[in-house]
């Protein structure tokens, strides 16, 4: 493969095929700050030949002004003026509603010379079925010439029965092989790198189950609050818009068996077992094993923060979580009896995201201090900020008596690699462009993920569970602190 001579010189390793990529929804948020600096980064760095970009929105904007508008949602990207016209150059603009079938008969115009399609729908999801129907009708699953594939945002369904729908819906006029469901936990480096941990090292694997692990600790704590995205979130809350996804990832890639192989089947088949091995909660228990709260005034950053029901376009009788904690249990040989504590919120105390994996004490306890939580071995995965992972482990304090202290062994991606990590959606693209699957989620993934909460979902409305307060800034509410501590254990300090 030839490379432009604007590129900085990084090799690629993958050609990709002359393709269109319709994004519907172009003028939005997503596109603005994700898609589009992403696209310019692949094609920055080598991976694209001949593409089309061309956007798809309502927007009366002509092609001259969506090039315009390109320029600027790539300020801050590394790169010539000139390569950023060069790659500019490859976008279209299609004005039209995704409700009017016209627009969907001007695609094929876009397509002369161009085998392969794309089709990306960051779009309300509300729009999904209009769209997906719309393309299916038009004949735009099928392309004899080359291929043609989907990709959907998320939220894919807000529970299992609109989850289904749509998979059926998609299945009518897509394969499963043509779609792809974007989960962007999947794209990022620290979160692949959780398979590499554990089945490229041959030391963790024969203690990654209930002999040698305590239990384990999944935190994706964020310290903004809703912003402007109140109008979605408030239909969503954490546990549709964080555990059914990305926690769920998070949980599947920490406790599933070693896949046979690396292809997408073989490690979505291996993940889809772990959700599918969880312990329901019944609506009887949903108030032992589940927290749900909401962000009260407090100060974040420093600065005096809002709570949830004083934030711009929060309904004042909204009764919506932005925290939710969780004990689950997977019922497998591998992990009979460990307690995997699960929590999400915003505005906590600060932005961390992380695995923490809690070995067992040693068995008998010759050195001081004697204290059980000091003598726990940890692994910690760092997915962000700070990415890498750290082992916790205890050492000798140097001196004439036999006491310790817990120190760390410490991987930092930074220091160790001393290259940026490519951003999610970056990786993302390229792999549906190649057709690459392994980060995408599958049907029955989903299905798993939805089926269990919405079961949680249902028991909190039929045991009208409460939605307890936290202070802005805080490390969450103390209900979640109980529930971790019933069993002697505590969270993680934030
Ligand atoms: N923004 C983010 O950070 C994230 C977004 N997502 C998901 O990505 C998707 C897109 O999000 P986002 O970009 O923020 O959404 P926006 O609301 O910013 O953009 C919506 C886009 O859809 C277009 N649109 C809406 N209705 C119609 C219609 N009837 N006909 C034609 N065009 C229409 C709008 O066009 P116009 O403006 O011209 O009216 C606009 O281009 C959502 O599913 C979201 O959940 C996922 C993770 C993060
Ligand atoms: O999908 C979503 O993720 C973001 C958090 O993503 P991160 O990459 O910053 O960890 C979250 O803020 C948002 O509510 C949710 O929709």
């Amino acid at each position: 493969m030839k490379l432009n001579p604007l590129m900085q010189g990084i090799e690629t390793h993958h050609d990709t095929k002359p393709f269109v990529l319709f994004i519907f929804g172009v003028t939005g948020d997503l596109t603005r700050r994700k898609l589009m600096p992403a696209m310019y980064n692949l094609y920055r760095k080598g991976f694209l030949t001949r593409f089309r970009i061309v956007g798809f929105a309502r927007r009366p904007w002509s092609t001259e002004y969506f090039r315009e508008q390109g320029m600027q949602m790539l300020e801050g990207q590394p790169g010539s003026a000139d390569l950023k016209q060069q790659f500019i150059a490859s976008l279209e603009y299609l004005q039209s509603t995704f409700e009017d079938p016209a627009g969907y008969e001007r695609i094929e115009s876009f397509c002369d010379g161009f085998r392969h399609r794309l089709f990306y729908l960051s779009t309300p999801p509300a729009s999904y079925q209009e769209i997906i129907t719309q393309l299916g009708k038009h004949g735009y699953g099928d392309n004899p010439r080359g291929f043609s594939r989907i990709i959907i945002e998320k939220p894919f369904g807000r529970d299992l029965a609109s989850a289904r729908e749509l998979n059926q819906l998609l299945s009518r006029y897509f394969s499963e092989p043509q779609i792809f469901r974007i989960d962007h936990y999947l794209g990022k480096e620290t979160v692949q790198n959780i398979m590499m941990l554990r089945f490229g090292n041959a030391i963790f694997e024969p203690l990654w189950n209930r002999h040698h692990i305590d239990h384990v600790q999944i935190t994706v704590g964020e310290s903004l609050g809703v912003g402007t995205r109140a109008n979605y979130y408030d239909k969503s809350g954490a546990l549709r818009d964080m555990v059914q996804n990305h926690l769920f990832q998070l949980l599947s890639l920490t406790a599933m068996e070693p896949p046979s192989s690396l292809t997408a089947e073989g490690v979505r088949g291996e993940k889809v077992k772990v959700l599918q091995a969880l312990r329901p909660i019944t609506y009887k228990d949903v108030n032992q094993y589940t927290v749900r709260a909401r962000y009260t005034a407090g100060f974040s950053e420093g600065e005096a923060a809002p709570g949830y029901l004083d934030e711009d376009g929060v309904p004042p009788d909204s009764t919506t979580e932005t925290y939710t904690a969780l004990e689950l249990y997977l019922d497998t040989w591998r992990w009979s009896g460990v307690p995997f504590f699960l929590r999400t919120g915003k505005r906590l105390a600060r932005k961390v995201t992380e695995i923490a994996v809690h070995f067992k004490t040693p068995p008998l306890s010759l050195f001081t201090p004697d204290l059980p939580e000091q003598a726990q071995n940890v692994l910690v995965i760092r997915i962000q900020p700070g990415e890498g992972i750290t082992l916790h482990m205890n050492a000798k304090i140097p001196g004439h008596e036999n006491a310790m202290r817990p120190v760390n062994m410490d991987f930092s991606y930074g220091s160790s690699f001393g290259i940026p990590a490519p951003e999610a959606y970056e990786r993302l693209i390229l792999d549906a462009i190649l057709g690459e699957a392994t980060l995408y989620t599958r049907r029955d993934e989903i299905e798993a993920g939805w089926k269990f909460v919405t079961r949680i979902l249902s028991g909190w409305e039929k045991m009208e569970t409460p939605v307890v307060g936290y202070p802005a800034g805080s490390t969450g509410p103390e209900l979640a602190k109980l529930m971790i501590g019933r069993h002697n254990r505590r969270w993680r300090k934030l």
